[in-house]
């Protein structure tokens, strides 16, 4: 049995020799860490003779982005690779392929994506996904429809719950999105000209009502295995295809956390075209796609999730009592929207940004991206319960300006 170490490029080459089949016994490997993410190790190692490639990832005992006073534990690589496996089950070709898992070395290899681009980095450079809508949404409709007590046997359901019980990573959403933005917590990170804005969110009453009660569903509502952080620099993507990676925080959970964020991080991009958009005109034809994108996606998702319930629905009184789907996909669109809000406020003000506001070098267009990220979240957090139609999210993007403070 092989025990805990963390690689580094030589002893990732020696691991990749080991795994059956992954390449020919003499091949000469070449290897690269490419992590970029918060947590984790990234080998991305090649053959010189063919090109072929493969990724191995590797969970650190501590959170990589804080470092070793932030312990973390190793079994979130477990639940990544059961994960992706299940997901490859469900939403076939929508993640990548897993190759192998070692438990011991906490270690998942899987299919090389690098024929894509994470899609924040392609948002960035203005890239659109004409496919992107009806990729997201078949995935997160089966992955999220397959595994709750409307789409699967109750008693295996209840199985899966157990399996992917993920309390110390759950703990930093809860933590990272639920509380620190609303409180003076030494985990918040902001410049300091928007020291007038975290100081307003630490004494909103209204909104703190808010948080409080979606805080609530995510800790206690079970309602399907949730990817956990569907952010889009953990979506490869090309004009032509999409591939999710990265569930690490999967667990049971509101639906609506997974839907919201993938609004939120389209929002995200839609405040920072303030820096990425050549001239105006470019800004609002992108910012019409992001928008365009958004309803397309809930739309597509609300009727695959439909269709899935119709064809595959188990549950006798949820099919038959009259008003139930109606009631519950709306609870789904009001908690997608104040998770969507939620999830837009942390990436100002609290402990882990996005590339697509942080990377403005311009600190008056910096700001202005954030200020209008803070202020379409806010809303779609107060909004969230009121709303009907995502119309009500659209109309809360589109009537938000951008504010340049010089
Ligand atoms: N299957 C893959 N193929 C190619 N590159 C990958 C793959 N998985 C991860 N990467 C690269 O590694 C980076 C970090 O991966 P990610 O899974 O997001 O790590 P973390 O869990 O630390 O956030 C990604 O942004 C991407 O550049
Ligand atoms: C201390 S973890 C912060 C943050 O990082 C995770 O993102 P990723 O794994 O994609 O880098 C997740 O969003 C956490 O909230």
């Amino acid at each position: 049995m092989t025990a805990y170490r963390p690689l580094d490029e030589e002893k990732a080459i020696q691991i990749a020799r080991e795994i059956n089949q992954l390449f020919p016994e003499n091949a000469e490997l070449s290897c690269r860490e490419i992590g970029d993410g918060n947590l984790n190790l990234v080998f991305h190692i090649t053959d010189a003779a063919n090109g072929a490639s493969v990724i191995l990832k590797q969970a650190l005992p501590y959170a990589k982005v804080v470092g070793e006073s932030w312990p973390l534990t190793l079994d979130r690589a477990r639940i990544e690779s059961e994960k992706l496996m299940l997901e490859g089950k469900l939403a076939p070709g929508l993640v990548p392929v897993v190759y192998h898992y070692d438990a011991q070395l906490a270690l998942t290899a899987m299919e090389d994506l690098s024929s894509h681009h994470i899609m924040r980095r392609g948002l960035m450079e203005g890239t659109r996904y004409p496919l992107f809508s009806e990729h997201i949404s078949t995935f997160m409709a089966n992955t999220l429809f397959f595994t709750s007590d409307l789409g699967m046997n109750q008693q295996d359901k209840k199985q899966l719950v157990k399996a992917f019980i993920n309390p110390e990573l759950c703990k930093i959403t809860e933590d990272l999105i639920f509380d620190d933005p609303y409180t003076d917590s030494p985990n918040n990170s902001y410049d300091s000209h928007l020291e007038d804005a975290a100081a307003a969110l630490r004494t909103d009453g209204e909104l703190h009502l808010e948080i409080a009660l979606l805080r609530e569903k995510f800790l206690t509502q079970a309602q399907a295995l949730l990817h956990g952080d569907l952010h889009t620099g953990s979506i490869f993507a090309t004009p032509e295809s999409t591939k999710v990676i990265d569930p690490e925080f999967a667990f049971y959970g509101p639906i609506g956390f997974d839907v919201g964020a993938v609004f939120a991080n389209l929002l995200l991009n839609y405040a920072g075209q303030v820096h990425w958009s050549r001239d105006e005109q470019e800004r609002a034809a992108f910012r019409t796609y992001l928008l365009r994108t958004i309803e397309e996606i809930w739309n597509a998702f609300d009727s695959k999730f439909r269709a899935l319930w119709d064809q595959h629905g188990v549950d006798r009184m949820a099919s038959s009592a009259p008003g139930y789907r109606e009631l519950y996909m709306k609870r789904l669109l009001q908690d997608s929207i104040g998770f969507a809000g939620a999830k837009m406020v942390r990436r100002i003000v609290g402990l882990s940004h996005v590339a697509d506001i942080d990377q403005i070098p311009d600190a008056a267009k910096r700001e202005a991206a954030q200020r209008l990220a803070l202020a379409i979240g806010t809303a779609l957090i107060r909004r969230n319960r009121k709303a009907n139609s995502i119309r009500d999210l659209l109309e809360i993007a589109a009537t938000r300006e951008d504010v340049h403070s010089t």
